[in-house]
């Protein structure tokens, strides 16, 4: 069977077969492999900023001091606390983010190729949906990522 996501097509004027990928409606000749990966997602975020982040002030704080060795100390606990049920993703994002989306349990809406940074958008569409992320480096800081849709 093909996977996740493809449907075979005819082609009217060649009579070739070809795949549409039923997300992005884009097809191709060559038969896909893997499950078609979708326009947008969407994933909330747990964001601890750093001295070195591009912005190194937020809600929490105006002005981050923590190393960066810090942070990465800090995203590591908050997700040993999540996977261990000892905490939900929600609270930890609404109390410890640093980003503004920390009032919305972190959640960044629905998203496509191109508009986040370069590695929070490869691990994002990685994620199967309701998958938790390793923490992640961006110029923001350090991130889990947790896609919803
Ligand atoms: N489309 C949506 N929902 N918003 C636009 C996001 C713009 C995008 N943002 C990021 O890539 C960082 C990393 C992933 C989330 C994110 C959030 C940053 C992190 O905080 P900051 O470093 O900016 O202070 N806060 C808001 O943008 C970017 N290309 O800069």
């Amino acid at each position: 069977p093909l996977p996740e996501g493809w449907e075979m097509r005819t082609s009217r004027s060649t009579g070739m077969t070809y795949f549409l990928n039923m997300y992005t409606k884009k097809s191709q000749w060559e038969r896909p492999e893997v499950p078609a990966e979708p326009g947008e997602v969407r994933c909330s975020h747990i964001l601890v900023k750093h001295s070195d982040s591009r912005r190194p002030s937020s809600w929490r704080e105006d002005h981050i001091k923590r190393t960066k060795e810090e942070a990465l100390d800090l995203i590591k606990n908050y997700r040993k606390q999540i996977v261990s049920n000892d905490a939900s993703f929600t609270d930890v994002a609404m109390k410890c983010s640093d980003c503004s989306s920390a009032k919305r349990g972190g959640d960044l809406g629905m998203f496509g190729r191109g508009q986040m940074q370069q590695a929070f958008e490869e691990e994002a569409f990685k994620l199967k949906v309701g998958q938790l992320s390793k923490p992640i480096e961006t110029e923001s800081g350090f991130h889990i990522i947790l896609r919803t849709v």
